[in-house]
């Protein structure tokens, strides 16, 4: 049976490549990106998620069971870890502090996403912001698949750690247990009546994804 997800991702069409086939992917797998560009990559990645630690617990506000609630309080906890890792790395690669990290503006195409997913969920129901968070969980783990081979290639790969992380059993988790809570919240709340509607939104978000690697080059242009 197809999936709502696979309706969604098919109805983004080339904006879901834009996203998952950017210059940014292309040039972590051939180790070409340059490391200014990952570093204002990962310093906004941590501000986005922090917002997105905030969806996840807008997911469980807007539960109304404690299935639904366990499935955010994980997706939470993931994010959690998610930021530790870009932490240690900005510090290690950087010696960028945490303080610093969060005293960095935030760059307007970040806050646009974030704001929109958390609009989304809060406008709309659980659904409509399990969609909006979609393209983010399932693309990377999306990216991470595609780019293990140049890991297995290369195990001293510049981007071992990031591909690694993303590539890894738990992150490939995330993506199937969001695809299949998509369908289960879909069994209750959708009907073919919404489909436009959380096209948007999925595709809306996919846009700010593709964007979002943009940011980096643009941030590091800008402080070169
Ligand atoms: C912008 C962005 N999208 C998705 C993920 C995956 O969690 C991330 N860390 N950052």
């Amino acid at each position: 049976m197809t999936t709502l997800f696979e309706r969604l991702k098919e109805a983004a069409g080339q904006e879901w490549l834009n996203y998952t086939d950017h210059v940014f992917i292309q040039q972590m797998e051939a180790g070409t990106l340059p490391p200014e560009v990952f570093k204002e990559y990962l310093i906004q990645d941590y501000r986005f998620l922090v917002q997105f630690a905030r969806a996840y617990a807008l997911q469980a506000y807007k539960s109304r069971t404690m299935a639904d609630i366990q499935i955010a309080s994980k997706g939470l906890a993931d994010v959690i870890h998610e930021t530790d890792l870009h932490v240690k790395r900005l510090e290690t690669g950087w010696g960028v502090s945490r303080q610093q990290i969060e005293s960095t503006p935030e760059a307007w195409t970040n806050v646009a996403y974030t704001r929109f997913v958390l609009d989304a969920g809060s406008s709309g129901d659980l659904l409509d912001l399990v969609v909006a968070q979609a393209p983010c969980a399932i693309g990377y783990a999306e990216i991470g698949e595609r780019l293990k081979p140049a890991l297995e290639a290369n195990p001293e790969h510049p981007y071992a750690e990031w591909i690694g992380e993303y590539s890894a059993d738990w992150y490939q988790q995330v993506k199937v247990e969001t695809i299949s809570h998509i369908d289960a919240l879909a069994a209750r709340t959708f009907t073919e009546e919404r489909f436009s509607e959380l096209a948007e939104i999925f595709t809306t978000a996919t846009r700010m994804e593709a964007q979002f690697w943009q940011t980096a080059f643009d941030l590091a242009a800008a402080n070169a």
